[in-house]
């Protein structure tokens, strides 16, 4: 392990992973390598989550292809050192922030969405310049297998680099020395991971889960919104980090929202479920009887039922759910939705309030001054209105947790600004050390008002314009080839004089 992780530093430092026309490429053939695998891909995500192809495109196949088109075109623009604003010490010298790669980036990914949670992270991590290895999940491992076959194929074969494995090849990886660690998967996990890190101090991006709750106004249209959540619930089996994992709402709700679930999923899936090609199955057996467990003792008011040998578990709704119970107590991912009956939405906003900070909070209502009071009032990693799921589509969007369901961000910009160093970067002249005498010992208390006035003098509007003009007074005298270096002191020292008495003399 510790010679593959030193293979791929030795290729980081060979600075190839570092220009533009070379980070392009590669993002032009992960693209390629996408469009003329999709077959293979497709079959092996299918053949992890009994899911047909069609979704398999649709939930990950799109975003990837999105993705590594949103970084062709705008990665020249993100890659530019930026200017940036200088005091009057540096305003002669150049200043500007260099977005720089970190180096070699871990990307650890789950099983649920195995594809687009290990390639995404990549092509922002790519796109920042970074070498990589990818430890796929262990869980999906048709994906796996097939994404550590065509990598190598289509990308730089010492730069980008996957590693298969479970427990005991992470933990020995989690051993190695990395530049940045982006982990997707459980909050348990998510916590061995960032001891691991701390180790070397290296940063990490924490992409976790929790229970995003759903808050269903009566001013609403419940047609709509069961439709909306129905997608968002049983959408993989209920196995997505942001799925509504329960619903809060008044108690007389409740038996319209049960019937309109019903009646969705006969829409979404046919009369029989099992099946329907839309309908996923449950990752292993071990998640199939967890979930099971969480039904004991509740009111199941739609599904229930299920079927070990295939891991089937039908769309479940429980109804007049007690918070303590154990389905509230842990992150459900699986297709069971509890109904929390509260009294209104101050209820509503404690008892989110009161719980760990979510990945999601979904809110519907005709009332956007609710929404928008619900979005003041609590705090959740994203939030979508009136729909669920939709703001994982959104790549201008920071798509992270906060608190508990994990912490920094990614997707579009985001990704490319996690996986880079936001380098300040100021070039002094070796001349105009008149100036600079200022902070060099010994100390005198007009040096301290000379500093003073250099760095806390905030110029308004009028006083701007009188820099403007001396600026231009400034550029007059470089345009005087003979006298220019003169002039320019001369002009930057008068400004400079006169600013400096006259603000003396205010302070007095
Ligand atoms: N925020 C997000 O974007 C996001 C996306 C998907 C899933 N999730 C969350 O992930 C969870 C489901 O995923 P999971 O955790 O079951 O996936 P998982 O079992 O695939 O584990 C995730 C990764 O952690 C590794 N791992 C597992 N145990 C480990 C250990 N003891 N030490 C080191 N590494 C270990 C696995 O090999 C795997 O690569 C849910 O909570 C879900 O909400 C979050
Ligand atoms: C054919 C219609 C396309 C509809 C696009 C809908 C996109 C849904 C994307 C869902 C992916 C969610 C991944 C969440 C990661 C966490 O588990």
């Amino acid at each position: 392990m510790e010679r593959e992780v030193q293979r791929v530093r030795q290729a980081f430092l060979s600075g190839r992973s570092r220009p533009l026309r070379f980070r392009l490429q590669q993002l032009e053939a992960l693209r390629r390598m996408v469009q003329e695998r999709e077959k293979d891909i497709l079959a092996a995500i299918a053949a992890d989550l009994c899911k047909s192809e069609l979704n398999a495109y649709s939930q990950e196949v799109i975003t990837v292809l999105g993705e590594i088109d949103f970084m062709l075109e705008n990665l020249p623009e993100w890659v530019t050192a930026k200017p940036v604003k200088k005091n009057l010490l540096t305003m002669m010298d150049e200043a500007y922030i260099q977005p720089q790669p970190l180096g070699v980036v871990l990307i650890i990914g789950a099983w649920n969405y195995p594809f687009v949670l290990i390639i995404q992270p990549l092509i922002g991590a790519i796109a920042a310049g970074n070498a990589v290895i990818i430890k796929p999940s262990e869980l999906s491992e048709n994906t796996a297998k097939i994404v550590a076959k065509l990598l190598p194929q289509y990308l730089d074969q010492d730069l980008y680099v996957v590693i298969n494995g479970g427990v005991e090849e992470t933990t020995e990886l989690l051993k190695q020395r990395f530049d940045h660690i982006f982990y997707t998967g459980n909050t348990a996990v998510g916590k061995i991971v960032m001891e691991a890190a701390a180790k070397h101090l290296t940063p990490v991006t924490l992409e976790l889960g929790g229970k995003s709750p759903c808050y269903i106004d009566k001013d609403c249209d419940l047609d709509i919104v069961c439709r909306r959540i129905t997608w968002g619930k049983y959408m993989n089996c209920g196995q997505t980090c942001i799925a509504p994992d329960y619903i809060l709402c008044e108690a007389s709700l409740q038996s319209q929202i049960v019937w309109k679930i019903k009646e969705t999923v006969k829409e979404f899936y046919g009369e029989n479920i099992k099946e329907s090609p839309d309908y996923e199955r449950i990752i292993n057996l071990r998640h199939f009887k967890r979930i099971l467990s969480l039904l004991e003792g509740q009111k199941i008011a739609l599904g229930g039922e299920t079927d070990e040998a295939t891991r089937y578990i039908a769309p479940t709704v429980l109804t007049d759910v007690d918070p303590k119970t154990k389905v509230m107590q842990e992150e459900i991912f699986g297709p069971v939705l509890p109904i929390v009956p509260v009294k209104n939405v101050d209820e509503a906003i404690d008892f989110i309030n009161e719980r760990e900070k979510p990945l999601a909070l979904y809110v519907f209502s005709h009332n956007h001054k609710l929404i928008k009071r619900m979005i003041d009032e609590t705090s959740s990693g994203g939030v979508t209105g009136n729909d669920v799921i939709m703001h994982f589509t959104l790549n201008s969007f920071p798509f992270g947790g906060v608190g508990s369901s994990g912490m920094g961000a990614y997707h579009g910009k985001h990704s490319f600004d996690t996986f880079s160093h936001q380098r300040p970067c100021l070039l002094k002249s070796l001349k105009r050390e008149g100036a600079n005498k200022l902070r060099y010992p010994p100390n005198s208390q007009s040096k301290v008002d000379w500093g003073k006035f250099f760095l806390l003098r905030r110029f308004n509007k009028e006083k701007l314009g009188l820099l403007v003009l001396t600026f231009l007074g400034i550029v007059a005298a470089v345009l005087v080839k003979k006298y220019q270096a003169v002039l320019r002191r001369k002009a930057l020292l008068i400004f400079l004089v006169v600013h400096r008495l006259r603000w003396s003399s205010k302070q007095r």
